[in-house]
């Protein structure tokens, strides 16, 4: 059986601060409609798409921080989104703040979820790569205070069977890593999907200003093509409240070519039929991970976890979010 699927890349422009909830779902809609025209049963919506990058901004006050998540999922604003889902017969990645209670506790995460064609939850991801810094920095243009008001994601990389095929999720800086595509991969991921908010400024080393949208596609087609599965990375992309976020939205193939590409910075659907059977193109060859990979050999990967994950228990125990 063929398991081709018309699949879609909805970037967003640039969401103001005070732009309502309401308002980004409708951007959303309509290029769900536009992607639905033009045949696809797949769309891929940005990280936090719903609101402004708020990471950009230190907020002191706990219930205006808090306005920037959602604490149930689907919820009275993206409710529109699912019940679309349901009615054209299309899933959808999302991505979003989230914000839960545990043991009497506040736990934050970047997240994104996967919603099926009949409108229901199909998997969940919570960020693990995450950027920026804890501490307030008065010399930087714009703050990117992901470490600050995010944990790390405590789902590790799950894969997912989605659509007839395999599919599993990241979330913007997650890209720049192999190991994330390579752990999705080795799960039998046949189709990555991701959303990013990246400046095209980058504070500590404006030197590789002008690189970001050549590192953008460069990590994805490499994850791509070294694992041999498609891709589709979405951006909000434009002047989003003083910060220029980079566009370049697009689909990629297994082999790592680009096969549809975003033209503008604005909200637009970029759309591409994706073939799931071509990744075994890759897969069955010169990636066969059966026949030539050497776990043996790739000791150091995975050292040092247990240090890592102590320094981050620092970090969380010294949040004030977090003491709450
Ligand atoms: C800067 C960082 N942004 C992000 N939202 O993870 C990235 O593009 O790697």
């Amino acid at each position: 059986m063929s398991r081709k699927i018309v699949a879609a890349a909805a970037q967003l422009g640039p969401i103001a601060r005070t732009e309502p909830r309401s308002s980004a779902v409708a951007r959303m809609l309509a290029l769900m409609e536009e992607a639905h025209r033009r045949g696809a049963r797949l769309v891929v919506f940005p990280e936090l798409a719903l609101t402004s990058f708020f990471p950009r901004w230190l907020i002191d006050d706990e219930a205006e921080l808090d306005a920037f998540y959602e604490t149930g999922m689907p919820n009275a604003d993206t409710r529109p989104l699912f019940d679309a889902a349901a009615r054209l017969g299309m899933g959808f990645y999302l991505g979003f703040a989230e914000l839960l209670t545990e043991g009497g506790r506040k736990r934050r995460f970047n997240a994104s979820i996967l919603v099926d064609p009949e409108g229901r939850i199909a998997g969940r991801y919570r960020k693990v790569h995450l950027p920026g810094h804890y501490h307030p920095e008065d010399w930087r243009r714009f703050q990117h205070l992901e470490k600050r008001y995010f944990e790390h994601g405590d789902l590790g990389f799950p894969v997912y069977d989605f659509m007839g095929g395999k599919a599993g999720m990241c979330l913007c800086n997650d890209r720049r890593w192999p190991e994330t595509f390579r752990v999705l991969a080795l799960r039998g991921a046949e189709l990555v999907m991701l959303g990013y908010n990246t400046p095209q400024h980058y504070p500590q080393a404006p030197e590789h200003d002008h690189l970001q949208d050549f590192h953008n596609h460069l990590s994805l087609q490499a994850g791509a093509y070294a694992n041999g599965c498609w891709v589709i990375g979405t951006a909000k992309a434009g002047l989003e409240e003083g910060c220029e976020l980079i566009g370049g939205s697009c689909i990629v193939a297994p082999t790592g070519e680009i096969v549809a590409m975003a033209q503008t910075r604005g909200d637009e659907v970029v759309t591409a039929e994706i073939d799931l059977d071509r990744c075994s193109e890759l897969r069955k060859n010169i990636f066969n991970f059966a026949l030539h990979r050497e776990p043996g050999d790739y000791g150091p990967i995975c050292e040092g976890a247990e240090a890592r994950a102590a320094e981050r228990d620092a970090i969380t125990t010294a949040s004030r979010f977090a003491r709450d």
